[in-house]
């Protein structure tokens, strides 16, 4: 278990590039299956997530080459569909939340696809039936094992048609699209989501020879090829490393630029910080994050009342960053409720937070109520696990503005996500190591 030792209090300054975005490479990189042509993806982040979704298109028979940081070429040409059934497959396919999206390319291109339950954060239930309900949809017959957990579909034709989503799932919207770009005719699928991340998909699938209307909107028309070619496409910044150094900036006081961020990407996250009460300046594409000397206020609502900061499906706040914005309130002048609708565990670590003297009620699993400290008392440093991801971040910001040294455990579940933190951080003045 990997750990790093924070010395936290100090004021960081510079600048930093976010990396190219996670949950769209995820995506990307298992359209590559649906063409035998070459595909060259820009902008990859060297992050285990991503990393291991490589090596399972490597063990698949997809040809990879690097050309240079970020960035590889891919070739779908020789597929082996006996690894699905291995064993192997069944233990590295549950390495990641993101294997899923293996299933809808697999399917519409050979026929077939197999998928042990997949992996991520361990933040509740996290569902897949959005995702078969619509592969059975396009005509496909859909069988489970329970022992193994071990889900698949077959098909020897997809069929297009009209289905409503039972919800707007990320992952399942992209599964789908995938098998529909090559189905028979017309579908439809209304209540997608379409979160950036799917909005780049379908401009990726759009130039290997897609035929989709609808992009950015929850009604999605596909009309069904025979086959697509090769393109090129580059990742957008990850809008969730974008709002964690935006978070970062604001609860150590420091003067941050965060490098080209494709603004018009981010939907809510600038809007939401700055009802926080944290300045930001648009310079160019870069954001700007002054020095709060003096710290910064939720705004209540126009009636008085205290501002609530929920998560909803794009182009509603992300859920991905509520942690981080939960762990920013606490040092904020004022109130917030933070209201985490989608995920039942997922604000569990408040409880690491209230021993490092932070003022939270935990209301209920979805709800927390923050009474921001105004910086007249800080973060009391200590040692934590870090439980997911987004909260490992969370928990890292709040270890960089504690006073003294804080130990995080389990930092694997940060490197799933973030491309180099420590090396990144410390280049902007942060007192961390990888220990
Ligand atoms: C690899 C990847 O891309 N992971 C992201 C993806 O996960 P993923 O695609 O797995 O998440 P889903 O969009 O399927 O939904 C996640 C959870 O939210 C619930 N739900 C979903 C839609 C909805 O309208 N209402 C609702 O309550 C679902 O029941 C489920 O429990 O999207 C999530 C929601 O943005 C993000 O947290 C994850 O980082
Ligand atoms: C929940 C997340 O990831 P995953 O879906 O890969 O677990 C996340 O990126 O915050």
């Amino acid at each position: 278990m990997g750990t790093f030792k924070i010395e936290g209090g100090h004021s960081l300054s510079g600048e930093i590039t976010p990396q190219g975005a996670k949950n769209e490479a995820l995506q990307i990189l298992c359209a590559v299956l649906l063409t035998s042509e070459k595909v060259t993806i820009n902008n990859i982040p060297d992050i285990v997530d991503v990393n291991k979704l490589i090596s399972l298109l490597e063990d698949l028979g997809v040809k990879i080459q690097k050309r240079g940081k970020g960035s590889y070429t891919f070739k779908a040409d020789d597929i082996n569909l006996d690894y699905l059934q291995s064993d192997q497959f069944k233990q590295d396919g549950r390495g990641l939340r993101g294997s899923i999206m293996l299933v809808g390319p697999l399917l519409a291109r050979f026929g077939k696809g197999y998928i042990p339950k997949p992996g991520g954060d361990k933040i509740g239930r996290r569902r897949l039936d959005t995702h078969f309900e619509g592969f059975i949809k396009l005509g496909a017959k859909f069988r489970y094992n329970k022992e193994e957990y071990f889900y698949g579909v077959e098909a020897k034709e997809l069929k297009g048609t009209y289905m409503l989503l039972d919800e707007a799932s990320v992952t399942g919207t992209a599964n789908i699209l995938m098998a529909a770009v090559l189905a028979k005719g017309q579908t439809t699928i209304y209540n997608a989501a379409c979160e950036p991340y799917l909005q780049q998909l379908c401009k990726m699938l759009i130039r290997m020879g897609a035929k989709i209307s609808g992009v950015g909107s929850n009604l999605l028309v596909i009309d069904g090829v025979e086959s697509l070619g090769g393109t090129e496409h580059t990742m957008l910044p990850d809008m969730i490393e974008i709002g964690s150094w935006i978070g970062l900036a604001a609860m150590t006081r420091s003067e941050l630029t965060i490098k080209n961020v494709s603004w018009d990407d981010l939907g809510q996250i600038p809007t939401v910080f700055r009802k926080l009460g944290i300045q930001l300046e648009r310079r160019g594409d870069d954001i700007f994050i002054p020095k709060h000397t003096n710290g910064y206020e939720i705004q209540n609502y126009i009636d008085g009342s205290i501002l609530t900061i929920a998560d909803a499906p794009w182009p509603g706040l992300t859920p991905d960053l509520l942690s981080i914005i939960l762990v920013v309130a606490t040092q904020a002048k004022g109130e917030v409720i933070i209201h985490q609708k989608m995920f039942e565990s997922r604000l569990f670590f408040v409880d690491k937070l209230l021993d490092m003297g932070a003022k939270i009620i935990l209301c209920d699993p979805h709800r927390a109520a923050v009474m921001g400290h105004n910086f007249k008392s800080t973060l009391k440093a200590t040692t934590m696990t870090s439980p997911d991801i987004r909260a490992g971040v969370s928990l890292l910001i709040a270890a960089l503005s504690a006073k003294g040294t804080s130990i995080i455990h389990n930092i694997e579940q940060i490197d799933r996500g973030y491309e180099n933190i420590d090396v990144r951080l410390k280049a902007i003045g942060a007192k961390i190591d990888r220990i």
